[in-house]
């Protein structure tokens, strides 16, 4: 099972997989998570490149289109494993969000996995930008707006649930135990 955790910066997705690995794992179930980009030499280059004050430029989004591709084909191995429900802090979905809703990136993910579920975690874009590091050129308000409205679209696509990221941690947190817990054979209405 390939749960996918989406979202704007900031919206909760590396809190929230941390509680669902507890609560599937208190519940029997083998858990490994995954996060995109990832710790490898593409991984590094391109929180490097996340940082250079051109990143937003359309030259520079399509190098992360490709990067991020190359990226996530160095972990298509880890996501395939069966016995083990796999939680992913983004995925392809992303680069159609952040990068370009268009052919290019899908064809550029062809071989990438497809998600059996994915969590849009949906945040307003004014507290996204609040909660984060500002590391990034990308956490700003007008490019986080279209990577939200993005995301509304694109994930009519996939089998998904759309999360209200605003609510608490813990209203979140039992929020997304319930849409998983059918889809990993737990009762949903055991969850407080
Ligand atoms: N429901 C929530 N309410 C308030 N603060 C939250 C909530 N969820 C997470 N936070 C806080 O927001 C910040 C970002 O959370 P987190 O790192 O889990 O988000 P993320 O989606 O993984 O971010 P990014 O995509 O930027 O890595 C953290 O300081 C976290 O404690
Ligand atoms: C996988 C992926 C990610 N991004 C962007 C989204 C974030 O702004 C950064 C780093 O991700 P994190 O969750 O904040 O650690 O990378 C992207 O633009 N395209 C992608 O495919």
């Amino acid at each position: 099972m390939y749960i996918v955790f989406e979202g704007i910066d900031g919206a909760g997705k590396s809190t929230q997989i941390n509680l669902l690995k507890e609560f599937l794992e208190a519940n029997g179930l083998e858990v490994e998570c995954v996060v995109e980009p990832t710790d490898s030499e593409v991984g590094k280059l391109i929180r490097r490149i996340l940082q250079r004050p051109d990143s937003t430029t359309d030259h520079v989004q399509k190098t992360l289109g490709l990067l991020f591709a190359a990226d996530r084909m160095l972990i298509m191995d880890k996501l395939s494993d069966d016995k083990k429900v796999i939680l992913s802090d983004r995925s392809f979905i992303s680069s159609l969000a952040y990068q370009e809703h268009a052919d290019w990136i899908k064809v550029l993910n062809k071989y990438a996995k497809k998600p059996d579920l994915v969590l849009l975690l949906d945040l307003d874009v004014k507290k996204s930008v609040s909660r984060s590091s500002g590391e990034d050129e990308f956490e700003n308000e007008e490019f986080l707006t279209n990577v939200r409205a993005n995301y509304l679209e694109i994930i009519k696509d996939f089998n998904h649930e759309i999360i209200d990221a605003n609510k608490g941690i813990n209203k979140v947190s039992s929020d997304i135990k319930k849409a998983v817990a059918p889809h990993v054979g737990l009762c949903k209405d055991c969850i407080l």
